[in-house]
């Protein structure tokens, strides 16, 4: 049995880290696990434009721990009016990617855009400047099942988009199905798909179990364990389409514990730990490291970072509550005991 486990210095795929006094209580959190990350744009009012990344870049970097190296890697939120020119100055700033939230689909979506369509001259940009698209994979509509919602997103809007701009690279965040696992699977190299860990180690019996367990709800949604499995499988099959973005969303806790819940799992204090947990389950560790350090870089077209962090097999007891700004946030997993720790 393994006992330690080294990695190539890793980098989160998938991050939101709020703003203010939010951003300095749950940045160094990420800033101890990961080189870099990217960084979700859905603030209030969301990252638009290149100057807003810009400036938001400037406060993550000020709130950063003494001594710290995290590079934030900055992203965009597309509306329906982003203007194509503004992807060159996007560019030229730094923003390596912008995201797709359709109107509606989870949190701080209200601006998001209400028919791809409408953004087709935009992604032409980001195709020929090289900038990624980010895509929060959830069709919309009222009649379609929530459990439902990212299996009909591959067929309504992935596929058409694939065929209209087929060398955008397009990363299929969060995904949660066996559907999105399998399109990316089947797709060429210009797409990709991020994880998050409670995707691969829950099921959404995690959310009724023994009552309401507000904690475990997030966008897209838990899915049924056959989902998991083929998450868990993509995981760790090596291919490079696969890698680590944990989609840490901090919400207080008193809006988690609320008649409405606000979607968002926070799992930056432990998200090493939760993924050798789940990869350690099916025997996979040994894939571990490709899919945390090696294909995100690579992907993006980013050098791999050099140095390694360490985890060791020790138990250790999540904390039930840390502070978020003057509310508290409460960890995934919180007060539980974990079997790994992230040691340096
Ligand atoms: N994943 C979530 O459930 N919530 C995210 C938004 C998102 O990534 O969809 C958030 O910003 O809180
Ligand atoms: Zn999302
Ligand atoms: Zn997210």
């Amino acid at each position: 049995m393994t006992d330690t486990l080294t990695l190539t210095r890793p980098d989160d795929w998938h991050l939101h880290l709020r703003d203010e006094a939010a951003l300095a209580s749950v940045l160094p959190y990420t800033a101890r696990q990961f080189a870099r990350a990217i960084v979700m744009p859905n603030l209030r009012p969301p990252v638009t434009t290149a100057a807003q990344a810009v400036a938001y870049r400037e406060r993550i970097l000020a709130a950063l721990p003494e001594g710290s190296d995290f590079q934030p890697l900055m992203t965009m939120y597309l509306t329906d009016n982003t203007p194509p020119d503004e992807i060159k100055r996007a560019k030229d700033a730094g923003v390596v990617a912008l995201k797709l939230y359709p109107a509606g689909a989870t949190t701080n979506s209200d601006a998001g855009v209400t028919d791809i369509r409408k953004t087709y001259a935009t992604l032409e940009a980001m195709q020929r400047e090289g900038l990624l698209f980010l895509v929060h994979g959830e069709v919309t509509d009222a009649d379609i099942d929530v459990f439902d919602r990212e299996a009909v997103f591959v067929d309504r809007v992935m596929t058409p988009l694939r065929a209209a701009m087929p060398e955008l690279k397009v990363v299929f965040e969060h995904i949660t199905t066996k559907e999105a696992a399998q399109y990316v699977t089947d797709s060429d190299r210009f797409t990709a798909a991020t994880i998050t860990p409670q995707h691969l180690l829950y099921n959404r019996n995690a959310i009724f179990t023994g009552g309401l367990r507000p904690h475990y709800y997030c966008l897209p949604v838990l899915k049924r364990e056959e989902h998991r499995q083929a998450l868990l499988k993509a995981a760790a099959s090596g291919l490079p389409k696969f890698f680590l973005g944990t989609d840490s969303a901090p919400h207080a806790a008193q809006l988690k514990e609320n008649s409405v819940c606000g979607a968002g799992c926070f799992t930056a204090v432990s998200a090493l730990e939760l993924y050798a947990e789940a990869f350690e389950a099916i025997g996979a560790l040994d894939k571990l490291d490709a899919f945390a350090g090696h294909h995100g870089p690579d992907f993006y077209g980013l050098p791999r970072n050099t140095g390694t962090v360490t985890l060791k097999r020790e138990t250790w007891t999540l904390p039930e509550s840390v502070p978020f700004g003057e509310a508290q946030l409460k960890p995934l997993r919180g007060g539980d005991t974990l079997n790994w720790k992230l040691v340096a």
